[in-house]
């Protein structure tokens, strides 16, 4: 059972101490039940000793209770972190693509709806168990008194639990179709709000949203009121066979047992207490598949995303092309050593999105391409070409299907992609401004200010406690603050995708005629995709991309020259 497995794996610290918990408030509630029984035969004195006795059992009782419930909701709780940062840090290292794919609902089903889940049933299920062990217990007690109304007790018991799952069979379908409702119902509120403006701009369009949102929640409200109401129905036929028991106990049982009635009281006081714990057990049992269903969506999260990174470690392992040496990989650690780049290059490179049934639906490559220190390299071409797509794999951010990514001229292995990525700052065009200046510590004031008066945002916006005073700026600007954190980042690489494009014509002249320049003096390696002609001879090369395909444009390569004469023909 996966829950047991992950029990044991990932929380065993207090497990010795729970087992010994559970035991004492069942001893605890056979004790209670000893106690009644004792009470009730002198009916007519009150024993202080059996009252001090039942004090002490109904303190073990409360206490035992109450740390199996904080240790099992503490557990739980650190369960839940162990899996939030285990799965938060699996997304951090797979891939672009897998991560686009798995899609943020899906995410946020794991992260927030099964770890809510886990919270909510795991101390529920430590109940249960206590209560499963108090039965035990329970049984043996009322074996003692009475073989025959035990055995009928839990025969009856075990009818009524039994009838109780045959009605609840479609459970877990039950919960799969609300899982996926609930994420229908995320999806459309992502699109409304993030295309909050779009949807105000027409009223078809936001009518056919909410009507999309209305349907999946509709769904959702749908299947949780039927397994609701099944689990009311449940609960109340359970109720009601329990007191048919007790019924059993004081009608049935004397008719078929002569010495019955010298145990009849403590039997029926038995059979209430075996009530309690039954109905908890059956009610709770379901819950073990909620929870499984919960541990199966987490882990398979992680095993996506883990086998994502794994493929990636293949494919970034590529055949090193003849004549180039790989960078080493340290064996102590396995994390391969990068020099500074003062080139970073594609060979041979491609690239395939694919459909869900594996199809192909979009390649780049044969991709062929060196981008040197002190240099600005432009990149261009139409829409859909493939300009970002070739950037996220020249920045390492998507696997390559074949080819190779070289700095130095040196392929870069799989242990180095991380190392890799941080000497590169890029702006892509759907770039995200955080308000803090996360990996940027403690940035020198001058510096900064230097920065925001340089891309004249001085009167806007300043830093002060490793955060940015406010993003609430518009599209340029915030390109412009995402321009002051690559610069404040200082690495060897630089890449912007259509930067410009979000400037006003001032800026714009700006940006080419004096960043870029100043970018390129700092020996950085430049690369913008642009689609700005006019500064096009300020570049040092200018690549086009058409189709998946990358030509060089600027420096035309040069046509072989007719051949030298030969000494001998001289
Ligand atoms: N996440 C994705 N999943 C699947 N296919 C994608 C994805 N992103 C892009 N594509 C496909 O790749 C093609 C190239 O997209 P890409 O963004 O690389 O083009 P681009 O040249 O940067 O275009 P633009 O100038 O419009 O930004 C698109 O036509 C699209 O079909």
């Amino acid at each position: 059972m996966r829950l047991a497995k992950v029990v044991l794996r990932e929380i065993p610290q207090n497990l010795k101490m729970l087992t010994f918990m559970n035991l004492v408030s069942a001893i605890a509630t056979t004790a209670l039940l000893g106690l009644v029984a004792a009470a009730s035969q002198e009916a007519d004195k009150v024993d202080a000793r059996l009252v001090l006795m039942y004090a002490v059992t109904i303190t073990l009782f409360c206490v035992s209770h109450n740390a199996i419930l904080v240790t099992a909701s503490r557990d739980a709780e650190r369960l839940i972190h162990t899996f939030r940062m285990r799965v938060f840090d699996a997304v951090r290292r797979a891939d672009l693509v897998t991560v686009e794919r798995i899609g943020r609902a899906a995410l946020h089903g794991v992260l927030i709806q099964d770890t809510q889940i886990l919270a909510r049933v795991l101390p529920i299920l430590a109940v249960g168990a206590q209560q499963a062990v108090m039965l035990v217990f329970l049984a043996y007690y009322l074996a003692y008194l009475s073989p025959l109304a035990c055995v009928l007790a839990f025969a009856f018991a075990g009818l009524a639990v039994s009838i109780r799952y045959r009605r609840t069979r479609s459970f877990k379908e039950m919960l799969a179709e609300s899982g996926q409702a609930e994420a229908d119902v995320f999806d459309g509120l992502t699109d409304l709000t993030q295309g909050f403006k779009e949807a105000r701009m027409s009223r078809r369009r936001a009518d056919a949203l909410v009507g999309a949102v209305g349907a999946a929640s509709s769904r959702a409200r749908r299947v949780n009121v039927e397994t609701k109401t099944q689990w009311v129905r449940n609960f109340s036929l359970i109720e009601a066979m329990f007191y048919a028991l007790i019924g059993l106990m004081v009608f049935v049982v004397p008719l078929v047992s002569a010495e019955y009635y010298k145990v009849v009281v403590p039997v029926t006081t038995a059979a209430l207490f075996i009530v309690g714990p039954i109905s908890t057990v059956s009610f709770v049992t379901p819950m073990v598949s909620m929870a499984e269903r919960a541990l199966s969506n987490i882990e398979d999260m992680e095993r996506r995303l883990a086998e994502a990174a794994g493929r990636w470690a293949v494919t970034a392992d590529a055949p090193v092309p003849a004549g180039r040496a790989p960078i080493e990989e340290r064996p102590a650690d396995g994390v391969a050593t990068l020099p500074a780049p003062r080139s970073i290059a594609l060979a041979e490179a491609g690239f395939a999105y694919r459909n869900d049934d594996g199809t192909p639906s979009f390649a780049v490559g044969p991709l062929t391409a060196e981008f040197r220190g002190g240099e600005v390299t432009f990149i261009t071409g139409g829409n859909g070409s493939g300009k970002s797509t070739m950037l996220r794999l020249l920045t390492g951010l998507m696997p390559l299907d074949h080819g190779t990514l070289l700095v130095n001229g040196a392929p870069v292995p799989a242990a180095a992609l991380q190392d890799y990525r941080d000497q590169i700052s890029a702006i892509f065009s759907d770039y995200h401004l955080s308000r803090r200046l996360y990996g940027v510590a403690s940035p020198d004031p001058a510096r900064v200010q230097g920065l925001l008066t340089r891309l004249e945002m001085q009167d806007k916006v300043a830093v002060a406690d490793g955060a940015f005073t406010t993003v609430r700026l518009s599209t340029g600007q915030r390109k412009r603050l995402a321009l002051v954190l690559a610069q404040l980042e200082d690495k060897p690489v630089i890449v912007l995708d259509e930067w410009a494009a979000d400037q006003d014509p001032h800026f714009r002249a700006v940006f080419y005629e004096q960043l870029l320049p100043e970018l390129k003096a700092q020996g950085k390696v430049v690369i913008c995709v642009t689609h700005d002609e006019r500064w096009f001879d300020l570049a040092d090369r200018v690549y086009q991309m058409s189709e998946g395909r990358l030509r060089l444009v600027h420096p035309l390569p040069l046509e072989p020259g007719p051949a030298e004469p030969t000494e001998a023909q001289a």
